[in-house]
């Protein structure tokens, strides 16, 4: 899901009733003729207009999108230059410049991007990669016999959706995952999502650790000027929005049509809130070039 990391100078304080304001933009205005699905986490495309609207954010301010999905997975459907991307819950970050190795050098690689200009990816998991290319082989020979099982290579992650998988067979192929990974203790362990079992590097990284990180290497670790955003509607960005509410500044926002328990101090219902709130945010930095 996306975070907006907001240099916040000055301006009107956002409560929940303004996050929670319409701006006249209607869902059917979002959906580019094409069914199901509006938001950045549960589609693989996004709107024209959703697109505009981060574009315009992250003119103003800087922004980064986090995802459980591979990090260029991510990027193929968003197609923003303007914007940082982590994939693989985090794992997998493509952030500005670094020079100074304030986070474990080993991880670390300053590059170009295909324009030129200076990055740094920085991937704590590294070193699992070639295992989990064996896990990825190894899922998919055995779960093939199970019909509606997708087996999602996400990097540094693999995300195993069973949406499609009928009732009575899911058992077997919540063993066959469970014994896959037994076979790498302490290595690799299990989340759950929706409709989707996840299996993780146990590194203690996930998407808090990438705010963190990308807060850090833009400059914006203890600045009282700075108010970060986070807005995100999935179990896993439960994390981002503790690092923002220990942090005691910024807004962790969760978006969900129904009450969840969350770390999130606020809420927007769906993606056309979402779109509505981007809209206003970059109005509202229109205002203040
Ligand atoms: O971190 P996010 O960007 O919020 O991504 C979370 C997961 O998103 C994807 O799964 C979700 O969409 C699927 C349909 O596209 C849906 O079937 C599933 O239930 C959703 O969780 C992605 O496929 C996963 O790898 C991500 O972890």
């Amino acid at each position: 899901m996306a975070i907006g990391l907001q240099k916040w100078l000055y301006g009107p304080q956002v409560d929940g009733s303004i996050l929670n304001q319409r701006l006249g933009v209607e869902p059917s205005d979002l959906n580019d003729g094409k069914p199901n699905g509006l938001g950045l986490a549960d589609a693989t495309y996004i709107s024209w207009l959703m697109r505009s609207a981060v574009r315009e954010v992250a003119r103003h301010f800087p922004t980064a999108i986090i995802s459980g999905r591979s990090r260029d997975k991510v990027y193929e459907f968003v197609k923003l230059d303007e914007v940082y991307y982590a994939g693989s819950h985090g794992m997998d970050i493509m952030g500005p410049p670094l020079h100074v190795k304030s986070y474990d050098g080993k991880y670390q690689i300053n590059t170009l991007d295909d324009k030129g200009n200076e990055i740094t990816i920085f991937q704590p998991a590294k070193e699992y990669l070639p295992t989990i290319q064996k896990l990825l082989q190894e899922l998919r020979e055995r779960t093939c016999g199970i019909p509606g099982t997708l087996v999602e290579d996400n990097r540094f992650c693999i995300s195993v959706h069973y949406r499609n998988v009928l009732d009575q067979d899911y058992g077997m192929l919540e063993d066959i995952i469970r014994d896959v990974v037994s076979e790498y203790p302490n290595i690799f362990h299990l989340t759950r999502g929706k409709k989707v079992l996840e299996i993780r590097p146990s590194i203690k990284w996930n998407k808090g650790d990438a705010l963190v990180y990308l807060l850090d290497t833009l400059g914006f670790s203890d600045s009282t000027n700075v108010l970060p955003f986070y807005l995100g509607d999935d179990k896993t960005d439960e994390d981002a929005f503790k690092v923002l509410r220990s942090r005691g500044h910024g807004y962790p926002i969760i978006v969900s049509s129904v009450p969840r328990e969350t770390s999130a101090s606020y809420s927007l219902r769906d993606p056309s809130e979402v779109l509505s709130f981007l809209i206003r945010l970059a109005r509202w930095g229109d205002a203040f070039p």
